[in-house]
């Protein structure tokens, strides 16, 4: 494709460099250009992409893209207001606006957000409707599944994703659309038909710095992007009117909006519901008509998924019996609340709750439900939101008969330090501290402990539970790494606890 044809997918401020050469790929990053690339200089938090220009250039790149006001010499170039914004419309371009005439929907929020695109996934598959899916786990179309190092990719990463998924015989697309990916214009060429908003609690705020700012972030998506236009003159905002901020999404959406909730009169809501440790039995009501559920999904928040999902099915106008079959057979989704076989009469659950608000939604879930204790092993993530350590930690306190408090990804930082974060929200809570050994043979009041292994605090839980307890293991969820320092290993919550059973079985 010509420079200028892929220009015209922006408003350029300025052109130079004479020449109107051969575009053959879109590159953002100098140490991957290749010859005939379009290299684009985006301003990033460690560095400007400007001062890789010279090394793009003797990679191969025929042309760049800027936003600044330097004027790269000896190459063509296109000066744009936004160097993000245009890499995203350029990118549509480039692969042949792949979303621009299938279905689309995009989720956004704190929570839930990979839970739903598997609910929607199982929809839109009993609909009859092969549906990629792009998220935290991986980008995936039937048996392609493509590692995900982003729950968002970057916009070219994305456009060539979706032209892939969309050429191997996907119909439909659901996404994961991250705050990070919002505020970095990742999505921007993407043409959404349903947006869906779950709920904004505490994350991600060293990116973000305030609740305001993480909360116009994901507020683009409704106000910005789902404006009705040619291509995609219906569109409609999914919104969960029972969070605090649903509301503001309603009052700010550019387009129609079909809201979901338990309480008060949403469009999408459930009644007469009962939750158990066989799931969720509920009626859901919706403008189409009701349905009488039996999810083996647990607790409210899963309900509220359920709800998001059913709203988004209701948007795209799908009939309800396959709304119906999608929501009551749908695959497990990856560690999220997801059993580990044993035979020690333990009730072993993984789960990726790694924000104060999962981590006390899937608590209380246990609580209402349990028979014996909750042992809750847990960390945070360095490199990551530190405001959320302390809270975790009494959260994780409060609800527990023993919290293990451990490493996550402790990345860059002292995975000590991180504990210490976490212990500040637990110490005032005045329960008892236990030691590695004294653990080893059970516990008999409540209490924590600190073990920086992740993979001994895992056997020390299994250790010191009875029959009939719960071991919840939070905050790596699907995860099949751990990143410690720059080094990234194997390690994967519900391998450790399996070995852990064998091993103290044997
Ligand atoms: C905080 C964040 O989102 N950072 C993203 C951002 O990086 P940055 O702004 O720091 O970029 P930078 O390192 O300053 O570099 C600026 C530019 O120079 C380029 N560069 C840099 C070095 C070089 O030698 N040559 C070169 O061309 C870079 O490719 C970049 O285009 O722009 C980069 C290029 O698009 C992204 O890869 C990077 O994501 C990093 C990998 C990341 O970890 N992001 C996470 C936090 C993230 O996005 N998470 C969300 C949310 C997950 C959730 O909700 O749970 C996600 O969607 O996954
Ligand atoms: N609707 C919800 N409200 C609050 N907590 C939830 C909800 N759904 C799931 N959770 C909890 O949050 C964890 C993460 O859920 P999920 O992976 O579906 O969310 P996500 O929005 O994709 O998260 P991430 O931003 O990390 O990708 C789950 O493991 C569960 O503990
Ligand atoms: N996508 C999120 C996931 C966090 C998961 C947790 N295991 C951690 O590493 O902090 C992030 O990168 O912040
Ligand atoms: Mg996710």
């Amino acid at each position: 494709m010509l420079l200028s044809e892929l220009t015209k997918s922006v408003m350029p401020l300025e052109v130079g460099g004479g020449a109107d050469p051969e575009i053959e790929g879109l590159y953002y990053d100098s140490r991957r250009v290749k010859a005939g690339g379009l290299f684009f200089a985006l301003k990033g938090v460690a560095s400007d992409g400007y001062s890789f220009v010279d090394t793009a250039i003797k990679a191969g790149a025929v042309a760049v893209v800027v936003d600044g006001t330097l004027t790269p010499q000896g190459i063509p170039w296109v000066r744009v207001a936004d160097a993000r914004l245009a890499m995203s419309r350029m990118a549509a371009a480039f692969y042949g606006f792949p979303t621009a005439t299938l279905p689309l929907v995009g989720i956004t929020g704190t929570n839930g957000k990979t839970t739903i695109t598997y609910l929607i996934e199982s929809i839109l598959e009993k609909s009859g409707i092969p549906a990629a899916v792009l998220g935290t786990v991986n980008y995936r179309f039937r048996e392609k599944a493509i590692p995900a190092p982003n729950t968002t990719p970057e916009s070219v990463d994305l456009q060539r994703t979706l032209r892939e998924l969309i050429d191997m015989g996907a119909k439909g697309v659901v996404m994961e659309v991250s705050s990070h990916a919002l505020q970095q214009r990742r999505v921007d060429g993407c043409c959404f038909d349903v947006g869906v908003f779950t709920n904004l609690t505490r994350d991600h705020l060293d990116y973000h710095l305030d609740m305001e700012s993480y909360f116009q972030s994901k507020m683009r998506l409704f106000s910005e992007l789902l404006a009705a236009d040619r291509i995609k003159p219906k569109r409609c905002a999914v919104v969960n009117i029972d969070d605090p901020y649903g509301p503001r999404i309603v009052q700010g959406a550019a387009c129609p909006v079909l809201s979901y909730g338990i309480s008060g009169n949403a469009h999408v809501r459930a009644e007469r519901v009962v939750f158990s440790v066989a799931g969720i039995s509920c009626v859901l009501v919706t403008p189409q008509g009701q349905i009488n559920l039996h999810s083996e999904l647990l607790g409210r928040f899963n309900l509220y998924n359920i709800l998001a999902a059913t709203a988004a099915g209701i948007a795209m106008e799908l009939p309800l019996d396959a709304i119906h079959e999608g929501l009551e057979h749908h695959p497990q989704v990856p560690g999220r609340v997801e059993r580990v076989a044993n035979d020690r009469g333990l009730t072993i659950l993984v789960d990726y709750a790694h924000t104060g608000d999962a981590l006390e939604n899937v608590l209380r879930t246990l609580t209402e439900l349990k028979k014996g204790r909750i042992i809750t092993v847990f960390g945070c993530g360095g490199d990551r939101d530190r405001g959320k350590r302390p809270v975790m930690g009494e959260i994780a306190g409060r609800y527990s008969d023993l919290s293990i408090i451990t490493s996550d990804n402790p990345r860059s930082e002292d995975p000590e330090k991180i504990i210490a974060g976490v212990r500040e929200g637990i110490v005032p809570l005045g329960i008892r501290e236990y030691g590695s050994e004294e653990l080893r043979h059970g516990f008999s009041e409540k209490g924590y402990a600190a073990v920086e292994s992740r993979r001994e605090a895992i056997r020390l839980a299994v250790a010191a539970a009875r029959p009939g307890d719960i071991v919840l293991l939070a905050g790596k969820g699907h995860e099949d790494y751990q990143i410690i320092g720059s080094e990234k290993h194997h390690f994967d919550d519900r391998e450790e606890a399996a070995q852990a059973c064998r091993e103290l079985a044997g």
